[in-house]
């Protein structure tokens, strides 16, 4: 599961520098073993030559009749075993003990990094087109994808039956394949692809349109004819449906666009508008909102008091400026790193963790023992917040691959969820602190869509909010997700904090939390 985050693909990039290097030893050895032939042909031929100008006086010499005979003995098995040297064996064997020692992605891998793909072209309104130029938003980033490029984000769409992508990469791959020289993937594939999603799409008449072009560019394909029978026998089923006119300048994409895929819920929508940054909270709350310096008659924070922002005012969501240092940022990266795994979310009926499609990251978890920086961190959480560490989670570090992201979720546990954080005796989650430990160039934001809120990853800062009402109730307006990552890599940290030992110093009722006395 390379692809869930940015920091095992850094390695699979070194995997690539091993491979590529022992292909141009390979290569080079291949190319010597070549030279070597060449220049035992010349010599032969040279020879040769000689030989079969006076054919006569040449053999009648017994030392140009022993030097022929030679030739074709011993020198000639001499450029047989050339020949059927198999110089790639050694290289390919160095090759699969690199495979074993280093991070290589996987077929899975390849798939959950063309579902990322698909899931940043949905949530962003990503342009087919400009994605394959290798364009985010308007920003180019990468090279262009080639036909075969975009066929094989069409395949795995496919395999995992979802025809709506199918229908939009095949369409590109087509468009692409028009204005290649060195074509990258045959039409008569894309077509094939086209046809059958369209048929899944439930559009018969363009299924058949399609099929029947294939059977115009390979009359003998083993499937097209049987596959043209099928969708015409269903279409006469059909009855109502008429076949679409033979519009040939059309090429294959006959006015039809892919049926969308299933309506959205309300939330999925606002989510997926937060993150765009589409919708922003609105005005008059907006308005109210402020910006504040904290001392909280706290003597360390006289110097550097804490920089706040209001993001939101019930759930209070408060932005922390400048609480976490870039070497602290270091330290605690570095820790993670080796640690990382597959984050996972807890089954809402087992309690059991599992790996979700919803929850792309990969995570670890750092004790306050193991660095005096996150001893330091978790201190500066306590200050922040006026509540004890004592019943807190230690730190979860993330980071986040391509598309990562994590689906709207509470960070409590619900009532029925009496399974959750049972075994830490310490109570609900009250409170999260999340510590932003990169800037990302595009997408990324934590949006709130009960609320409309969202807030964007900036370097240093942190967020915070309580999860409970004062009297221990779950407050379902802090539902929350982490948008998907378009451009970067987003690393984040968390402090989940916990009712337990909280009692007096989160007054319950109506009482303000002790770092808005001070304020
Ligand atoms: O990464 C984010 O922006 C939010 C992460 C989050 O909500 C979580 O880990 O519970
Ligand atoms: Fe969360």
């Amino acid at each position: 599961e390379l692809y869930t985050a940015i920091v095992d693909l850094k390695e699979v990039l070194q995997t690539e520098t091993v491979l590529l290097n022992a292909l141009d030893n390979y290569i080079q050895a291949e190319q010597n073993k070549l030279d070597l032939l060449q220049k035992y042909a010349s010599i032969y031929k040279n020879q040769h030559s000689e030989a079969s100008e006076d054919v006569e006086t040449f053999i009648a010499n017994p030392i140009n009749a022993y030097l022929l005979v030679k030739r074709l003995t011993t020198d000639w098995q001499n450029v047989e075993s050339l020949m059927t040297m198999n110089v790639g064996q050694d290289y390919l064997k160095n090759i699969s003990v690199y495979k074993e020692h280093m991070k290589f992605p996987t077929d899975e891998d390849l798939n959950g990094a063309a579902v990322a793909l698909t899931r940043l072209q949905d949530t962003y309104k990503l342009d087919t087109s400009a994605l394959a130029r290798g364009e985010l938003n308007g920003v180019k980033y990468s090279s262009e994808l080639t036909a075969a490029d975009c066929f094989e984000l069409g395949r795995q769409s496919y395999n995992n039956g979802d025809y709506y992508h199918t229908q939009l990469w095949m369409r590109e791959a087509d468009s692409r394949l028009a204005s290649e020289t060195n074509k990258t993937v045959e039409k008569s594939d894309i077509l094939e692809y086209l046809a059958f999603s369209t048929y899944k799409q439930g559009n018969l008449p363009l299924a058949l349109d399609l099929t029947n072009k294939l059977l115009d560019i390979f009359p003998t394909h083993p499937r097209a004819y049987g596959n043209k029978v099928y969708y015409e026998e269903q279409i006469q089923k059909l009855n109502n449906l008429k076949i679409k006119g033979d519009d040939e300048s059309s090429d294959i994409y006959v006015n039809d666009e892919p049926a969308v895929p299933k309506p959205e819920t309300p939330e999925r929508e606002l989510y997926e508008q937060l993150c765009r940054g589409e919708v922003t909270t609105d005005i008059e709350i907006l308005s109210k909102l402020r910006c504040y310096y904290v001392r909280n008659n706290n003597p360390y924070l006289l110097l550097a008091p804490f920089k706040i922002e209001e993001a939101y005012p019930e759930p209070k969501i408060m932005i922390f400026h400048d609480v976490m240092s870039d070497s602290e940022i270091e330290t605690i990266k570095k820790l993670a790193k080796p640690r990382f795994k597959r984050a996972t979310v807890q089954n809402y009926k087992t309690g059991e963790l599992e790996v979700a499609q919803y929850r792309i990251s990969k995570s670890a978890w750092l004790k306050d023992e193991e660095h005096k920086h996150v001893k330091d961190v978790c201190r500066r959480v306590r200050d922040m917040t006026g509540l004890t560490m004592e019943t807190a989670e230690e730190l979860q570090v993330v980071n986040y691959g391509i598309g990562g992201h994590y689906e709207p979720h509470y960070d409590f546990a619900r009532r029925e969820e009496t399974h959750a954080f049972k075994s830490l005796g310490t109570g609900n989650r009250i409170a999260t602190v999340l510590f932003y430990m990169s800037d990302v160039p595009q997408g990324g934001a934590t949006v709130f869509p009960g609320i409309k809120a969202a807030v964007w990853p900036k370097k240093g800062t942190a967020a915070f909010w309580y999860n409970l009402h004062p009297s221990g109730e779950g407050d379902y307006n802090t539902r929350h997700a982490a948008c998907p990552v378009l451009a970067g890599s987003k690393w984040v940290s968390n402090k989940w904090i916990h009712e337990k030992g909280q009692e007096f110093l989160r007054p319950c009722g109506l009482t303000p939390a002790p770092f808005e006395l001070t304020a």
